[in-house]
């Protein structure tokens, strides 16, 4: 099955760069997980489909390390024919302490003869840790991790220029909810530009009581809505963050 069509145009070539594009889906009471943070299928078929899409369009896909560890993802596009795209995210784990465990599936897709596209996660921890550090760096490294130290606590305000320093043109950022807040929340990078230039959020026909929401808070990110697709059940709300990206996402 090929790209849904209005997905070419989100990300044009002439988009300033890094590209950030943040994505997640949610119930109509706007819960992003089950109670205790169980991680729920809230996307049908058809928007799961359009979510590794999106994806494969991306250089990079990021989530917190409180989503590394709870749902253990994969963070791949293996929904798709492998004929049919061409490009793998690199993951990009956000995790101040080095809490992603070595086991994590992120490293045994590496070993995984079905994903052999897979690629080992870059993990951005804090500069100045302590010795306790060594230890875990060391047994991340040994499973193919990418230590990269940041200056934290303001990480997603230089993310932008480290995605640069990293090669990294486009990424895509899938959660989880502290992650979905503070970019919601974080008007501008460090050179005064908006964070996130695409928002696309799926809406899952569902309710979850006492589920998980996205930490509640002034959203200081001005985003203008750019379309909604119906996708199966689902609808999927597209937005762009205005400013940054005037003139240049066209639907
Ligand atoms: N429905 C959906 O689309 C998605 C749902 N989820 C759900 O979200 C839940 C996980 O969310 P959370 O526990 O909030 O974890 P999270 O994935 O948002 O990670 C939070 C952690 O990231 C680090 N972090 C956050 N902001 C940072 C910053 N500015 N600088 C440096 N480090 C920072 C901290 O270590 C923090 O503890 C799970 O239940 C998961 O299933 C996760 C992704 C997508
Ligand atoms: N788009 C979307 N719909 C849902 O219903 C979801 N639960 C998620 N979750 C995100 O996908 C990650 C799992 O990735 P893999 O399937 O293991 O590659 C999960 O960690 C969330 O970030 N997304």
């Amino acid at each position: 099955m090929p790209a849904p069509a209005f997905l070419h145009s989100l990300i044009p070539h002439n988009a300033p760069t890094p590209f950030i594009t943040l994505t997640y889906a949610q119930s109509l009471d706007a819960k992003i997980a089950g109670p205790g943070r169980r991680q729920i299928q809230l996307s049908g078929e058809e928007s799961m489909l359009m979510t590794h899409w999106l994806r494969s369009m991306h250089e990079g896909i990021m989530v917190g390390i409180g989503t590394a560890v709870n749902d253990d993802p994969r963070l791949n596009v293996r929904l798709l024919p492998t004929e049919e795209h061409t490009n793998t995210p690199q993951p990009i784990i956000l995790d101040p302490h080095l809490r992603l465990p070595p086991s994590a599936k992120l490293f045994k897709t590496l070993r995984d003869p079905e994903t052999p596209h897979a690629k080992a996660p870059w993990i951005l921890c804090r500069d100045d840790g302590d010795s306790l550090f060594d230890e875990r760096r060391r047994a991340l490294e040994s499973v193919g991790g990418r230590i990269v130290p940041v200056p934290m606590p303001n990480a997603l305000s230089t993310l932008p220029r480290i995605l640069d320093e990293l090669g990294i043109n486009s990424l895509m950022v899938e959660g989880g909810a502290q992650i979905i807040h503070q970019f919601l929340t974080t008007p501008t990078s460090e050179d005064g530009k908006p964070l996130v230039d695409l928002l696309v959020v799926t809406v899952a026909p569902v309710l979850v009581p006492d589920g998980l929401a996205v930490p509640g808070g002034e959203t200081s990110v001005d985003f203008e809505h750019l379309r909604t697709e119906v996708m199966g059940r689902d609808a999927v709300m597209i937005f762009r963050g205005k400013e940054r990206c005037k003139g240049v996402v066209q639907l």
